[in-house]
């Protein structure tokens, strides 16, 4: 068997296509364009990349951004008071503080301090009880690129055993989350998980978000499994892989994704996405056609 490769490229640029008409349509209908502010503290290279990503990809669907940049050492009270700034900016609809933050700024006080409304990453606290409990208001941008792909590619979610492997806040639990809330079957593996193996070789859907080089190896996979790899890893020179070997999973799985060009394309997609729900969202309660949230 060879492994269907999934064009993570191809499936941002379609749904890229169709953000651009629908926010030229609101734009047209409401006179509002949708605008994301950006906020970067410090000068990680790879954390540079993204955020100059985010705004090309803002400006090619027709979306205003403004990018903030402070430096490592700004304090706790410097950056939210920034971000209560764009929290009181109403032409601001999405904000965002990329990730990591320096280590002496604590995460999660400062993504408690974006606007439930304008949490377009869906890292706020409220945001992800929301993913518990099946409404949330914005889904977190990775795991919700990982649902799309599995939906443009028409695999079945419903009754099937989803194992996770990795736990982190924006990938490996909410990845988890929605996947239930699409009555999967999911199983979370983690660092301290005995025996990987015997897991992952149960999935009919596995999803990787360890960032481990290799760490999924053919024989730990089902055969005819669909594999998604979530893995970013910087190789000392300088190539990036993800966290399955995919040479050799690809000769097992049915569906595989590349790294990169698989998942990673569509994290900026779906926070696209979420500012222009962001933005409708701040339109009908301007005009009382919606309880606010
Ligand atoms: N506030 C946030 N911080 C971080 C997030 C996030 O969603 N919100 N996710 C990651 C970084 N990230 C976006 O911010 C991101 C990572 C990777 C890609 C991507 O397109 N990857 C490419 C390869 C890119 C490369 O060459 O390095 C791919 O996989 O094809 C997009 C966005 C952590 N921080
Ligand atoms: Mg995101």
């Amino acid at each position: 068997m060879s492994a269907r490769i999934i064009d993570g490229v191809g499936h941002a640029r379609r749904l890229r296509a169709d953000l651009s008409t629908d926010i030229a349509e609101f734009l047209a209908r409401t006179g509002v364009q949708p605008k994301l502010t950006v906020i970067l503290v410090g000068t990680d290279a790879a954390s540079r990349l993204y955020v100059a990503n985010k705004a090309r990809a803002c400006r090619d669907v027709g979306m205003q951004s403004v990018t903030i940049e402070l430096p490592a050492s700004c304090t706790l009270p410097e950056l939210l008071s920034v971000i209560d700034a764009a929290n009181e900016d109403t032409t601001v609809h999405g904000i965002l503080v990329q990730l990591p933050l320096p280590a002496h700024l604590p995460v999660r006080a400062v993504l408690e301090r974006i606007s439930v409304a304008k949490d377009v990453d869906g890292f706020h606290m409220y945001n992800v009880g929301g993913l518990v409990v099946g409404s949330t208001v914005f889904s977190p941008c990775t795991p919700f690129g990982v649902q799309k792909l599995l939906e443009a590619e028409q695999i079945p979610i419903a009754g099937q055993n989803v194992v996770v492997v990795g736990a982190s806040n924006i990938v490996g639990k909410p990845t988890a989350l929605m996947l239930m809330q699409k009555d999967a079957t999911v199983c979370i593996c983690h660092a301290k998980t005995r025996d990987l193996a015997q897991f992952t070789i149960a999935a009919d859907i596995l999803v990787v978000a360890a960032g481990r080089p290799n760490l999924i190896l053919a024989p730990m996979v089902k055969t005819g499994a669909v594999v998604i790899d979530v893995g970013i890893n910087r190789l000392p020179d300088g190539r990036i892989v993800g966290d399955v070997d995919f040479e050799s999973v690809r000769l097992k799985a049915s569906h595989i994704t590349p790294v990169p060009g698989g998942v990673g394309p569509m994290t900026i997609t779906m926070l696209l996405h979420n500012t222009l729900v962001a933005a409708r969202a701040s339109v009908d309660e301007a005009q009382g056609t919606k309880a606010p949230q």
